[in-house]
């Protein structure tokens, strides 16, 4: 790689990504709010990762030209750091949400400041730590012209990170946004010792309703079948590394979200985006019974035994039924 590569956002998913940067070849320069704070190679979420001396973390980014700026910061906070990208340089925003105001996907989020930079997202089955330690994987880059996608996925792919190109920008990011939802479902359910039979369920239910929401949107089915949806499903639904799995599981198991929250290692974007997600399918008139079931039991509008009776007492359905409730 001739040029540097920006990476924006020092938690745990910036850190692997600048560590996955300069394994390609990149000299790295590692935005973090709070990088004055920290001592080189030390980063707080994964230090157990030293970073390799190809990676400069920084408080401000250097007048030169990168090929191409990550975006890892969490999706409310999104806005907040686009004034920082170099104009004309394209941005692949790695954020997995939706903004609770607007409601707004990370590609519009950028579209709405920053007219000036071209955009892509990589979204897929991608647990930081494992991509800091260089085991393998998989994941999708989109952007809205297929070109640029295949150029980015070129760029920043590896032997061991394969990144696959894709132009639905509307299935892969609303995959990656409602994954973390089902997730946080999904660690209820476990932590609320309703069985592996009832998460299976509920996983293969919330991707009919992911699948249901994305093509109202104007996604493509097929994209919820692969690596943003399915794959991170699975991952997240299942992973006990999963944040918004972790954070279900502590609400299942009865603690209140304040709590639960404060319990967490980092950002579980399910929160946030469960409101958000249930405001976009009203808009739509989409049905989505578990994200709306999870959002009222997070905000405690509703008991567990009361969300659990809601889902199961739905008029029965034909499976196949495209417009088919849950
Ligand atoms: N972790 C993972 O495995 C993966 C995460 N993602 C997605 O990446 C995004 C970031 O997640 P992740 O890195 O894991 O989260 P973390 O909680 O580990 O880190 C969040 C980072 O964002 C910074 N931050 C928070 N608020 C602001 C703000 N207002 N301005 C600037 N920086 C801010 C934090 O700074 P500070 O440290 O100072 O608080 C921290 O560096 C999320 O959308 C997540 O869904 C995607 C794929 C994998
Ligand atoms: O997005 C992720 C894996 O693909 C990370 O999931 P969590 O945010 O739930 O930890």
């Amino acid at each position: 790689m001739s040029n540097p590569v920006f990476v924006l956002g020092g938690g745990a998913w910036g850190t692997a990504l600048a560590l996955h940067a300069a394994r390609i070849g990149a000299e790295v320069h590692l935005w973090a709010r709070n990088a004055q704070t920290l001592p080189n190679g030390a980063m707080p979420r994964l230090s157990d990762y030293p970073l390799p001396p190809t990676v400069h973390v920084c408080s401000t980014l250097p007048q030169v030209t990168p090929d191409c700026v990550l975006v890892a910061i969490p999706t409310q906070y999104l806005a907040s750091v686009l004034p920082m990208l170099p104009a004309g340089v394209p941005a692949v925003l790695c954020c997995k949400g939706i903004e609770r105001q607007t409601l707004a996907f990370p590609l519009d989020i950028l579209a709405r400041e920053r007219a000036d930079v071209p955009g892509a997202v990589l979204c897929g089955p991608n647990f930081a730590r494992e991509i800091a330690a260089g085991l393998p994987a998989a994941a999708v880059l989109a952007a809205p012209e297929h070109a640029r996608a295949q150029a980015l996925s070129s760029l920043l792919s590896s032997p061991l990170f394969r990144l696959y190109a894709s132009t639905d920008c509307i299935g892969v990011q609303l995959g990656a946004a409602a994954k973390n939802v089902i997730a946080v479902a999904s660690g209820v359910t476990i932590g609320a010792g309703l069985g592996e039979n009832a998460r299976a369920a509920l996983i293969t239910r919330g991707l009919a309703e992911i699948t249901r929401l994305a093509t109202a949107l104007g996604g493509q089915a097929a994209t919820l079948a692969g690596l943003a949806g399915l794959g991170d499903l699975l991952l997240t639904c299942t992973g006990a590394a999963s944040r918004n799995y972790q954070m279900g599981l502590a609400l299942g198991r009865g603690m209140n979200t304040h709590a639960a929250l404060g319990s967490l290692p980092g950002v579980a974007e399910g929160i946030t985006t469960a409101a958000a997600l249930q405001a976009l399918a009203r808009a739509h008139g989409v049905e989505t019974p578990i994200t709306d079931c999870i959002a009222a039991f997070m905000e405690g509008q509703i008991t567990l035994p009361q969300a659990t009776h809601s889902l199961l007492s739905r008029p029965l359905k034909s499976e196949q039924e495209p417009s088919s409730p849950v």
